[in-house]
């Protein structure tokens, strides 16, 4: 369920006059996503691009409206460089969001494309291929926004779950608050940076045929190591059922694609097993402290931070050999 908020279709239709995109044909809600309410709208179609299909978007929770320009911007800015990336539609005043009944909303353009639960090895060489690309775009972006969700704040959270809480989830979870203690003392701080998604998993990548689509749901982007980056969607990307089955020709292809665009620096390719690790906490953490936090009725699906913890001890096991 992704949709929170109902919105008549009287509201809908005067939100969309708002926009230069035509008359509104329809509107369905999107069940996917868990953050924000989505729907897929329908138009007649105006302007210079004629489009009639967009993503309409209530930001419901977790955005901090003040971040919203930071988003948006980095979606035009990336999609007018030729990322995979759909742009913001500008209302008729020129501005990218609007605010409907309180809650900030925006349209934005609508990219074909699928989700695949399992990628091919082409897919993820043009998946890092296209990775590379946006941290080199997006370094000419001007708008920063710092990491909040940073190997310090993993720790902290998990510690703030307590071994307790952790160990109600599974009894090996507590252990996660000394392994990100020890990977938060040993983070690398001075590793290149750029405007990072840092949320690339498969369901926020669109792709035709073996080709990459879009990249989508930037609400995590942030000023931060590209490798980290890389690290995330490779913890992402590369494994089976519940963390397990690590697929080496998945990664293998991902780094190759990425460096075909940007090879990594010594220190970056060095520093992968343990940006990775901190990927893992990045994913256990949020997906602990939501768990503790949601009722076991409540209608959003829960994630397993175990999936994570499964890929946290791979990455300390298996050290370069993961991206060998
Ligand atoms: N620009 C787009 N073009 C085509 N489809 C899109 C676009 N943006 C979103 N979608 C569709 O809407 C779904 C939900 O979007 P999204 O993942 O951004 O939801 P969310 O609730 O904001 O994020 P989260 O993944 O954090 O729950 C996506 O899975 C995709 O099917
Ligand atoms: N992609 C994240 C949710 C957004 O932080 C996860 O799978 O836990």
């Amino acid at each position: 369920m992704a949709v929170y908020t109902q919105l008549s279709a009287g509201t809908l239709g005067d939100l969309v006059a708002q926009y230069d995109v035509g008359q509104l044909v329809s509107a369905k809600g999107i069940a996917e996503g868990v953050s924000n309410s989505n729907w897929l709208i329908e138009t007649t179609g105006a302007g210079a691009a004629g489009d009639t299909r967009f993503i309409l978007t209530m930001y419901e929770r977790r955005i901090d409206r003040g971040d919203l320009p930071f988003f948006l911007d980095l979606l035009d800015f990336l999609s007018a460089r030729g990322l995979p990336v759909p742009r913001t539609i500008h209302d008729r005043t020129g501005a990218s969001f609007r605010l409907l009944d309180g809650k900030a909303v925006a349209l934005i353009e609508f990219l074909p494309g699928v989700s695949v639960d399992s990628p091919t090895a082409e897919q993820a060489h043009d998946l890092g291929a296209v990775l590379a690309r946006m941290h080199l775009a997006a370094q000419g972006f001007s708008g920063t926004r710092r990491n909040d969700l940073g190997p310090a704040t993993s720790s902290r959270v998990l510690a703030e779950c307590g071994a307790d809480a952790l160990a109600a989830i599974d009894p090996a979870l507590p252990r996660a608050i000394r392994l990100a203690r020890e990977v938060a003392e040993r983070w690398p701080a001075d590793l290149p940076q750029s405007v990072i998604h840092s949320d690339l998993f498969p369901d926020n990548v669109l792709m035709l045929g073996s080709a990459v689509a879009g990249l989508i749901d930037f609400y995590f982007a942030c000023t931060d190591a590209m490798a980290y980056d890389l690290a995330v969607t490779h913890a992402a990307w590369c494994f089976g059922e519940g963390g397990k089955d690590f697929r080496h020709d998945i990664g293998h292809a991902l780094i190759v694609g990425y460096e075909s665009v940007r090879p990594l620096l010594g220190p970056e390719r060095a520093a992968l097993p343990l940006l990775a690790q901190g990927a893992a906490l990045r994913f256990v953490s949020s997906r602990a402290f939501d768990w503790i936090d949601t009722p076991a009725g409540a209608m959003v699906t829960r994630k397993d931070p175990m999936d994570f913890m499964a890929r946290l001890e791979f990455y300390r096991e298996a050290g370069d050999r993961a991206f060998a």
